[in-house]
């Protein structure tokens, strides 16, 4: 199979740059009149697979909001993987794992291995038990051909504290990580399969991200206050890379199929006028 990263970049020529995460808060089902147990859960997800799953380059299911349903919510998590290859997106499951190195070698089998049932194209994993911890999770993907995407510097106020802090050589946290990442991708053509999270919520903070080579994943649009315009602001000269998404800015059009499929559009339009050509 072709790298994750070559897999990104023509889903993102054929169907724009765009992710929609499928985050069933309480609120959400409540809103599109949908019980708050596992039968509401399972229609919200079908309901945005059959909206999006054909028209969005990737679709962000976010695992806590099946975890808290237990193994019948994990169920559900694992049919909406399947629907969603089978409608052509490419699924990466936002579960933020970071562990020790023996451990992450499990969570890689768990989500990276083709033969686990919750086998997706990519996850979400978190650095801060040292980039090194997930080099278990690089292998895997880059055996199977799936993507990472590591978190760089967070859409919440919260992150700046342990992110920005200065290390010994001068360089905050968030730039060890960069950099890092920017290493597993030289050479990878026309895009790595390394990507790493960065906030639309976090301003201009002075990071070099021209060296990645690889997705930037860009969450805090609506629901978290960002804009496509502020996206400018937190690339600058690495816009090309930038992969926005949104949850509940989509989300909460639906449960309308149509509603759904034009509020994902009218985001896609705010992001193309702001994102160069690809
Ligand atoms: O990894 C993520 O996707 C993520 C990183 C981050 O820095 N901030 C962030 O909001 N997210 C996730 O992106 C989604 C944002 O949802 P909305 O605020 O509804 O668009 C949630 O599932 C968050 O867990």
């Amino acid at each position: 199979m072709e790298s994750f990263g070559t897999r990104l970049h023509r889903a993102i020529t054929e169907r724009g740059p765009l992710c929609v995460g499928i985050d069933p808060h309480p609120g959400l089902l409540a809103q599109w009149g949908l019980p708050d147990d596992v039968q509401g859960l399972d229609r919200f997800s079908r309901t945005v697979v059959e909206a999006l799953g054909d028209r969005v380059a990737v679709v962000k299911p976010q695992s806590a909001f099946f975890e808290r349903f237990g193994s019948r919510g994990v169920a559900i998590l694992e049919s909406t993987i399947r629907q969603l290859r089978d409608a052509g997106s490419l699924v990466l499951l936002d579960v933020k794992r970071g562990d020790i190195g023996s451990t992450v070698s499990a969570y890689a089998s768990a989500y990276l291995d083709p033969s686990s049932p919750v086998y997706v194209d990519a996850v979400t994993a978190s650095p801060y038990l040292g980039v090194g911890s997930l080099a278990p999770m690089f292998e895997l993907a880059a055996e199977h051909s799936g993507g990472v995407f590591v978190l760089a510097l967070t859409s919440n106020p919260e992150g700046a504290a342990v992110q920005r802090a200065v290390t010994a050589d001068g360089r905050t946290v968030a730039q060890t990580v960069i950099d890092e990442i920017s290493q597993l991708n030289r050479g990878a053509s026309p895009l790595g399969s390394f990507g790493l999270v960065v906030g639309a919520t976090i301003g201009d903070t002075g990071h070099d991200l021209s060296g990645v080579g690889g997705p930037l994943l860009a969450p805090g649009l609506g629901a978290q206050g960002a804009g496509a315009a502020d996206l400018r602001t937190v690339f600058g000269s690495s816009l090309a890379s930038v992969l926005p998404s949104y949850s509940r800015e989509v989300l909460s059009a639906g449960p309308d199929v149509a509603a759904l499929r034009a509020a994902a559009d009218r985001v896609l339009v705010d992001c193309r006028a702001v994102l160069p050509a690809r």
